[in-house]
């Protein structure tokens, strides 16, 4: 039997912060008192910071199989951990795109060199690209987490139709990177005075509104759990209200990115601004932030998305889309929004754990007795900058890059295992 004290935490418990120790036994939570006094094997002082259950976050891409150059599953996973998670979803879009029982158990497999949980999303149809459905009952039962094409819009309304019925049978989760591959038109950048400036391609916001009102629609018909990938604008916002209240089956994640900047932000030919869906309009920052603390929007995902520099040195033209974003997720949310109290600790933390859990059925994001001893232990009064050498991941590409933050991860546990330290 092996067992963690842990001593002196500001513990995030039953949605609230209270002083705490903490006794881990064999990888779980055995007991939370003001005071614990028993032997450990190991005693740690957290010396009055914040411990919380580790962060989940439902969207991240780790590259592996097929692009290991900008990421690996191992460098993923610890960049992970570095940021304080203890949960990710990993998207499909590697290569080869796992859309058969085969190589779906071959991803599983390599997701086995993860240092903490990373579970698996299943491609909705095969290669991501066509309008063949993949397999959904056979990689449902693999384990799938959730349907995703990420990376690519569903174009063919039937195509979607027909996923989200057998996705419902199956009682799974469609996740939908919500684009319409005719209106995106091959921009690089929000459609917006940026882009009239540096004359670059545009993409259109109808490219991802025309088809989420699409989806919305077909949720209502088919009953699926409908969840937004990455959403970007103002009217996306307005739509996922009406049709929360019109009880349609529908949740949603927003990115750091995507709260805390716009195309204002974009002054020169950088794509350390290039993602996908880009940056838009300050009112659409504005709408994302108002839905966030009006509960529209479910939860924050990171939308971790690594590239080689050489890959994101290119400009807006030429480089790939996506940014690296597990490392500084936490610390970005909470001095952006919580230390200049837009919202409590409690509320952000509820967004990084409980929700993604409740969200997708995962029994984790909360600390409780009994449960796995997924947590984090972060101290929240530490001031740093943002540096590219400090990042595990592959990925160092960020818009991020320089900006002054508060708290830092000082140790991330994983079913009791230590799997980051400073
Ligand atoms: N977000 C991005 O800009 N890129 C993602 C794909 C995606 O999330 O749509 C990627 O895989 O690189
Ligand atoms: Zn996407
Ligand atoms: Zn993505």
């Amino acid at each position: 039997m092996t067992t963690i004290l842990i001593k002196n935490a500001n513990l995030f418990y039953a949605k609230h912060l209270n002083k705490s120790d903490l006794l881990i036994k064999d990888g779980k939570i055995f007991k939370i008192a003001e005071v614990i006094n028993e032997q450990a094997d190991r005693v740690i002082d957290a010396k009055n910071n914040l411990v919380a259950p580790g962060l989940i976050d439902v969207h991240v891409h780790f590259r592996e199989p097929g692009q290991v150059h900008k990421e690996t599953i191992a460098t993923g996973s610890r960049a992970a951990a570095h940021g304080g998670f203890t949960t990710v979803f990993a998207m499909p879009n590697v290569t080869p795109v796992p859309d058969n029982s085969d190589d779906f158990k071959n991803q599983l497999e390599l997701n086995k060199q993860s240092v903490i949980k990373t579970l698996q999303y299943a491609p909705v149809t095969k290669e991501e690209t066509t309008d063949e459905l993949s397999p959904i009952e056979d990689l449902a039962k693999l384990g799938a987490i959730a349907f995703s094409n990420d990376g690519h819009g569903i174009n063919n309304a039937k195509t979607m139709f027909d996923a989200m019925q057998r996705i419902k049978a199956v009682n799974s989760h469609l996740a939908a990177h919500v684009e319409d591959q005719n209106l995106f038109n091959k921009g690089v950048i929000n459609a917006g005075p940026a882009a009239v400036e540096l004359g670059l391609p545009a993409i259109e916001r109808v490219s991802e509104t025309s088809q989420l009102a699409r989806d919305l629609i077909l949720a209502k018909e088919t009953g699926v759990h409908y969840h937004v990938c990455h959403l970007s604008t103002a009217d996306g916002v307005k739509m996922i209200q009406i049709a929360k209240n019109a009880g349609i089956n529908v949740t949603c994640e927003v990115t750091p990115h995507h709260l805390l900047l716009s195309d204002n932000n974009i002054v020169e030919d950088d794509a350390n601004f290039k993602m996908n869906p880009p940056l838009r309009s300050e009112l659409d920052r504005r709408a994302l932030i108002d839905g966030l603390l009006d509960g529209t929007i479910d939860m924050i995902a990171t939308d971790h998305a690594p590239h080689a520099e050489s890959e994101k040195n290119q400009g807006f033209l030429k480089s790939a889309f996506g940014i690296t974003g597990i490392e500084t997720s936490f610390p970005l949310m909470y001095s952006r929004f919580v230390k200049t109290s837009l919202m409590s600790l409690e509320q952000l933390l509820e967004l990084m754990t409980i929700k993604p859990a409740q969200t997708f059925g995962l029994s984790a994001g909360e600390i409780k007795i009994g449960a796995n001893a997924d947590l984090t232990i972060i101290d929240l009064n530490k001031n740093y900058q943002i540096k590219k050498e400090d990042f595990i991941s592959k990925g160092v590409n960020s818009p991020f890059l320089g900006q002054d933050v508060y708290g830092q991860v000082q140790k991330t546990f994983v079913n009791g295992r230590e799997v980051y330290s400073i």
